[in-house]
């Protein structure tokens, strides 16, 4: 289990990390969700060694490794851009950590070479060793830069936006891969990443970070029908957050899901439910959902899905006022959080 306690790093005035605690246990594929910026890759930099935290402490099973040599940490980073040696074989690019690493480096050829073999296996690359890292498709690099980590059994992975420089089919299907190999090895992935859909699909669980801080860390299902604050929520794509005065709900930040939001005439809202009076913009169709965006009168964007099987929304004439409306247990109250 690897415990980060109160981390924080800044660079000059920029606070990156501002007492973090985070906790990825054992055995665990866990996203890591952040905007451009959030300092994701600060976090990953300093599991791994490449940089020490200001303040805080860094743990794997209650044993301090922040100050510890990177190299003695027995922790893997796989590269966004894969960092493959374009002059070595796949086989070679495997190995090189084996025959290289500074304490236990192994020098037996034939120890290199069934490890080497067994680590393309495990990423499905047999047969792949002789060919040139150049020769290899993109989703074929990215399994040996996998399997260059692997092979040093780390104690837990670290994959820094490991599916963008693969194009969207390519991605779905690594995404599948990337957790069978997981489970397979059962040492705990740490996957950061910026898309919704990414953390949501690949995690056991996924965690937020924003403003330097964990905003909620959860299992997806909980994280996205119940984020605890509105900047959990808004990293999901699929809330609403809006002032509570709006709907008569009180004050603060509340949040409604696009999904649970329904139209009609002002003056027309069935008994029971909520509502904001809302100006309709514009639509976004495309394929099985359709968007469409309204205006409140605070100035607030709001944004309500319709899928394509269960349509429910009346015909929207633009610049038209419409009752946006809703369940109040549809609702999420956040108390005074921005
Ligand atoms: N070496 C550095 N010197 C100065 N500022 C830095 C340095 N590294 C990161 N930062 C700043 O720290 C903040 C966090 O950066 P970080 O790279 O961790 O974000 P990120 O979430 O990984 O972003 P992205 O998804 O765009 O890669 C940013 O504001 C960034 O500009």
């Amino acid at each position: 289990m690897l415990t980060l306690t109160r981390v924080s790093r800044r660079y000059g005035d920029t606070v990156a990390l501002d007492g973090v605690n985070f906790t990825v246990p054992e055995n665990t594929y866990m996203s890591l969700l952040g905007a451009s910026g959030a300092g994701k890759t600060t976090l990953l930099r300093l599991i791994a060694g490449f940089e020490e935290p200001d303040r805080g402490e860094i743990a794997i099973n209650g044993e301090r490794i922040d100050g510890q040599p990177s190299h003695l940490r027995d922790i893997g980073f796989v590269f966004q851009n894969f960092a493959l040696f374009p002059h070595l074989s796949v086989s070679e690019n495997v190995a090189f950590g084996l025959r290289h690493r500074t304490h236990d480096a192994l020098k037996n050829e034939t120890e290199i070479k069934d490890r080497t073999e067994a680590a393309l296996e495990l990423v499905g690359l047999t047969g792949f060793g002789h060919r040139a890292v150049s020769a290899i498709s993109g989703g074929q690099r990215q399994r040996v830069a996998l399997a260059r980590t692997l092979v040093c059994e780390p104690r837990i992975v670290l994959l820094d936006e490991p599916l963008g420089a693969l194009d969207a089919n390519l991605r779905a299907r690594m995404c599948d891969e990337l957790k069978a190999i997981r489970e397979r090895l059962g040492v705990s992935f740490l996957h950061v990443t910026g898309s919704e859909t990414e953390a949501l699909t690949m995690g056991d669980k996924v965690a937020v970070l924003a403003d330097g801080k964990i905003m909620q860390s959860d299992t997806p299902d909980l994280l996205f029908n119940q984020p605890m604050n509105a900047e959990a929520a808004r990293h999901l794509n699929a809330w609403n957050i809006f002032d509570a005065g709006l709907c008569g709900a009180g004050q603060g930040q509340i949040a409604v899901r696009f999904d649970q939001i329904d139209v009609c005439a002002e003056g027309q809202v069935p008994e029971g439910r909520l509502t904001l009076g809302a100006k309709y913009l514009t639509g976004e169709f495309n394929g099985p959902t359709a968007l469409s965006f309204f205006r409140a009168d605070d100035g607030t964007l709001l944004q309500i899905i319709d899928h394509l099987s269960q349509p429910r929304l009346p015909q929207l004439d633009e610049g038209a006022r419409y009752a946006l409306h809703f369940a109040p247990d549809a609702l999420r109250q956040f108390h005074g959080a921005a």
